[in-house]
């Protein structure tokens, strides 16, 4: 029996830092300030609070200036919407972005249309992901460009190869899919509806889990030879009493004799969205002053 690969996404993430960091430095010498990344966070969710601070020195480790606004639950539509107006006029905020999900009262799809698209740094904007179907030049959502980042550093050209990805939010698994289309892969997108979901998996070569369900895509589901990368972040009890732990959307246990390769949870994706987070505000930034990005970020 074979072992297949776990790919360190903790390391190629701080790899991605520091090119940021680089990049930031020649940014504000050519600019004469810091790029500025503007996080958000409505109510007082401990797991959203823990991220947002996790966000915010990663932000300021990278040379850059990070603002932080905390809002209660109870906000309205209207004063959030204000503070991102605010935000958008603001000269030294380059990025945008507020946590999800938002509290039941609040129209999230109006809260994202009214983030300037130029400092969309989640690439959640209608303008942004419409930019992406075409093919032009957008911000692209932080996880699946994370992704994408992965499977080229492990397999170089990805044109024709069998990519399948499960779940079709506008977070994760649509701009996912459409960043494997225009690497030339053939891409399927399947989900809760999808019959057969062992065979379609089975089909491809790379696997991209993001249907936030723990374990649910089994072992012998997996080709092999196949690059898996699970997405998932699923707090589960743990076998110690009243202690949890994290597991992915694939059983990786399973996995691992199947697989080329395998993104672990934690470890995997998760650092590299932030990683990436960053990378497109530097983006922004360049983008904002006409100042030319870093190649190869
Ligand atoms: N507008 C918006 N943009 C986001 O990008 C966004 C959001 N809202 N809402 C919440 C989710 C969640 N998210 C994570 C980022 C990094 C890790 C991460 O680094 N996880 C570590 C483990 C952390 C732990 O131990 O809990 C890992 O996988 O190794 C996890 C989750 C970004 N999100």
């Amino acid at each position: 029996m074979t072992i297949g690969k776990i790919i360190d996404g903790k390391l190629f993430a701080a790899g991605l830092r520091a090119q940021v960091a680089e990049g930031v430095a020649a940014f504000a010498d050519a600019a004469g300030r810091k790029p500025g990344l503007a996080v958000v966070l409505v109510g007082e969710d401990p797991a959203s609070a823990v991220y947002v601070r996790s966000k915010g020195k990663m932000t300021v480790e990278a040379g850059m200036e990070s603002f932080e606004f905390k809002r209660p639950d109870s906000i309205g539509q209207e004063d959030l919407l204000d503070l991102i107006e605010e935000l958008n006029e603001d000269d030294r905020v380059d990025g945008i972005l507020v946590q999800l999900p938002l509290p039941a009262h609040i129209n999230e799809a109006a809260v994202i249309a009214a983030i300037d698209p130029a400092k969309d740094v989640d690439g959640f904007h209608i303008a942004n992901a419409g930019k992406l179907a075409v093919g032009e030049k957008a911000l692209v959502p932080c996880t699946p460009l994370g992704c994408l980042m992965l499977l080229k550093d492990e397999l170089g050209d990805l044109s024709g190869l069998e990519a399948v990805v499960i779940g079709r939010s506008n977070i994760v698994g649509k701009p996912m899919a459409q960043l494997l289309l225009q690497e030339s892969c053939t891409v399927t997108v399947a989900h809760s509806r999808t019959k057969d979901l062992a065979s379609v998996v089975h089909r491809a070569d790379i696997v991209v889990a993001a249907v936030g369900r723990p374990e649910m895509v089994k072992g012998e589901w997996i080709k092999p030879g196949a690059t898996v990368i699970d997405v998932g972040i699923n707090r589960v009890p743990a076998l110690e009493e009243g202690k949890t732990r994290l597991v992915g959307d694939v059983a990786t246990a399973e996995a691992i004799s199947h697989v080329r390769a395998i993104t672990p949870v934690p470890g995997g994706v998760g650092p590299m969205t932030i990683a990436v987070l960053l990378r497109n505000t530097l983006v922004a930034a360049c983008a904002r002053r006409g100042i030319a990005a870093p190649d190869g970020l």
